[in-house]
């Protein structure tokens, strides 16, 4: 027999049909019950409406718990459950003492972001259990804790793209590991294209808001059974990127005198690994798009469903295209990652002055109370 699905659960494999250990003698162990129905198709009801229901469909007892657990399995292949992800968190708290309010996330060439991290205690993601591992060239491929300007931090040497051939959910999987560690903030950096034309290569883009082109297609971190431990299931985005912290960037950026090379802009992430085309980016730009990139706006929506406070910057490392004639040499990512390294210095300075100054709030804060 075959056709008889729940959600995509094909029912007819579940334990429960064939009797289930936690299930009554007649294997009827919890709610839900799979109907034939006499033309063939599949119907569900639950035991409360059982009683009434005296057709002649045939009947089969499914286990409640495997439903759930192959409705996780067939949304989401590599579902990290609170549990196993507060196992990773467990991992760090039981190896470090510190305790970071900071996360960072450093972009392509953007290692040396954490460079500026003193007192530092490193974990390779490749021994770090149930964690993925970094595939992309200036992606170390390392979490680092320790102390910048004074501030407990913890950076990611790495991140995760779904061109890698990773779901979004486990892209943006560290960013919980990040908030069960302790953090209240996050700092996203990424190198991306410059699409607003007053855009130079090496300028830096603070990011304004973003635009979830994946998740037009129906694609997003949060598919799936929502966990309310993290977040609501129907998180809001219109303060994605703080605006205090936006307004920070900004004196920061004039006390730094380089406010010529720094703009504001709204970013979009596309799955990558190709660039885009020509009519691609001009679409993007009809759509109010400065920068685009492969990463961060699955981080960010992971991070505002669990609350966090989140800043972003792009370091435009090329120019794209938005003509056939154009001079500009095409996007490659060996370009993407010499900007990075030689604009790291001043990618870090910003940095470094934003938590300086976060720093001075949130002792001030402290202070008031
Ligand atoms: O990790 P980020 O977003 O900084 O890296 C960008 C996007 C692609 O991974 C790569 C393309 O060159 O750089
Ligand atoms: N497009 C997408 N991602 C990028 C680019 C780009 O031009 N540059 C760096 N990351």
């Amino acid at each position: 027999m075959t056709g008889f699905t729940i959600n995509g659960t094909d029912l007819l494999k579940s334990k429960a049909l064939n009797g289930s250990a936690n299930g009554d003698a007649n294997g009827r162990s919890n709610n839900y019950i799979a109907e034939e129905c006499p033309n063939g198709a599949t119907s569900s009801t639950s035991n409360a409406n059982n009683a009434n229901n005296n057709n002649n469909s045939q009947q089969i007892y499914v286990d409640e718990a495997e439903v759930e657990n192959r409705m996780k399995m067939v949304i989401n292949e590599e579902n990290y459950s609170y549990e196993l992800i507060k196992e990773i968190a467990d991992y760090f708290l039981e190896r470090t003492s510190i305790r970071p309010v900071i996360g960072i996330i450093c972009g392509s060439g953007l290692n040396s972001l954490a460079d500026h991290i003193t007192d530092i205690q490193a974990f390779d993601y490749k021994d770090i259990p149930n964690f993925p591992v970094s595939t992309v060239e200036g992606h170390v491929g390392r979490m680092i804790f320790g102390y910048l300007e004074g501030m407990p931090v913890v950076a990611m040497q790495g991140r995760f793209h779904y061109y890698e051939g990773y779901p979004l959910a486990k892209c943006s999987m560290p960013v919980r590991v990040l908030k069960l560690v302790g953090i209240k903030y996050l700092f996203a950096t990424n190198a991306a294209g410059g699409l607003n034309p007053k855009y130079k290569v090496g300028d830096i883009m603070i990011v304004r808001d973003h635009i979830n082109i994946m998740g037009f297609a129906g694609n997003s971190p949060l598919q799936g059974p929502n966990d309310p431990r993290f977040g609501p299931r129907f998180p809001p985005m219109t303060n994605a990127y703080d605006r205090h912290l936006v307004r920070k960037a900004r004196k920061v950026v004039r006390e730094m005198g380089i406010e010529n090379d720094v703009h504001e802009g709204v970013y979009t992430c596309l799955g990558g690994p190709n660039y885009e085309t020509v009519a691609e980016l001009k679409m993007l730009r009809i759509m109010g798009v400065d920068a685009v990139g492969m990463s961060t706006v699955h981080e960010v929506i992971t991070a505002r469903h669990c609350d966090l406070t989140v800043f972003a910057f792009s370091l435009i490392t090329n120019k794209c295209a938005t003509d056939y004639d154009s001079s500009e040499e095409d996007a490659n990512h060996e370009e993407v990652v010499m900007v990075g390294k030689s604009r790291q210095s001043i990618c870090g300075e910003l940095m470094c002055r934003m938590i300086r100054d976060l720093a001075q709030d949130i002792q001030q804060k402290n202070g008031k109370k």
